[in-house]
């Protein structure tokens, strides 16, 4: 479903996090056979261009012609080096210079520039950081797709249930895939 999902979008956008702890490929390989897939453009929230130079999402487009160079989003302070390095790998780096107070590119010029480049649907696909800023700024969000799966996840340590600072979640429908429950919803405005 991920992949079918992605397929439908002009983009993905996961943040350095999610790639520095998963290499992920952000392409739509995973169809049923005969369907061609369309692959998004894989986009990275990185500020500080901290994005190896082995990421799979810079190696995989060598050797497939279908898939995208990765568009990665700086802040003013990313090394100008490792900003060119990434270039002459043939990545496009897009530097958004109206940053928060944390320093990070605020998310409403970062979807603006990426319209702007035709990534009109955009699927923020993780991880947790990002997908918190998303839904804080939620007039950018119109819906989300949320996975239930009945595997225990964390270890001997809680994770505090509630974020009071995030817009409540209105379900709209559900559907069950083997043994996972997908909820598709959208926000209720405060
Ligand atoms: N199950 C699922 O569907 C998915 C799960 N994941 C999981 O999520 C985890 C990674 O999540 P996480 O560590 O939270 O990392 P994220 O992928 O959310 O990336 C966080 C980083 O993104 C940068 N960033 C840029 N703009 C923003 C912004 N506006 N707000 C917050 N961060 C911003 C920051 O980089 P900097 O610090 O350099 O400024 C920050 O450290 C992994 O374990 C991965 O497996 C990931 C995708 C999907
Ligand atoms: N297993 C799984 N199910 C989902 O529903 C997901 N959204 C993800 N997300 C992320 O997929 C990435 C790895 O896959 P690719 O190499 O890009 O195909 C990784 O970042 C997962 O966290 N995974």
């Amino acid at each position: 479903m991920t992949h079918r999902m992605r397929a439908t979008h002009d983009a993905i956008l996961v943040g350095i996090g999610t790639v520095l702890c998963d290499n992920p490929q952000l392409s739509a390989r995973l169809l049923p056979a005969g369907e061609t897939p369309c692959h998004p453009q894989p986009v990275v929230l990185d500020p500080m261009l901290r994005t190896p130079m082995d990421a799979r999402l810079l190696a995989g487009p060598k050797d497939n012609a279908d898939l995208k160079m990765p568009w990665i989003v700086a802040g003013p302070n990313a090394d100008s080096g490792k900003r060119r390095l990434l270039e002459e790998l043939g990545a496009t780096v897009i530097v958004v210079n109206d940053v928060d107070d944390e320093g990070r590119p605020r998310l409403g010029k970062v979807v603006g520039e990426l319209e702007r480049r035709g990534a009109k649907r955009l699927m923020v696909e993780g991880g947790a950081q990002v997908i918190r800023a998303f839904l804080r700024s939620e007039r950018m969000v119109h819906r989300l797709v949320i996975t239930i799966a009945p595997v225990y996840i964390g270890a001997a340590e809680g994770v505090p249930a509630v974020d009071t600072v995030l817009p409540h979640i209105r379900p709209l429908a559900y559907e069950q895939f083997g043994c996972d429950v997908v909820m598709v919803a959208d926000l209720q405005k405060q």
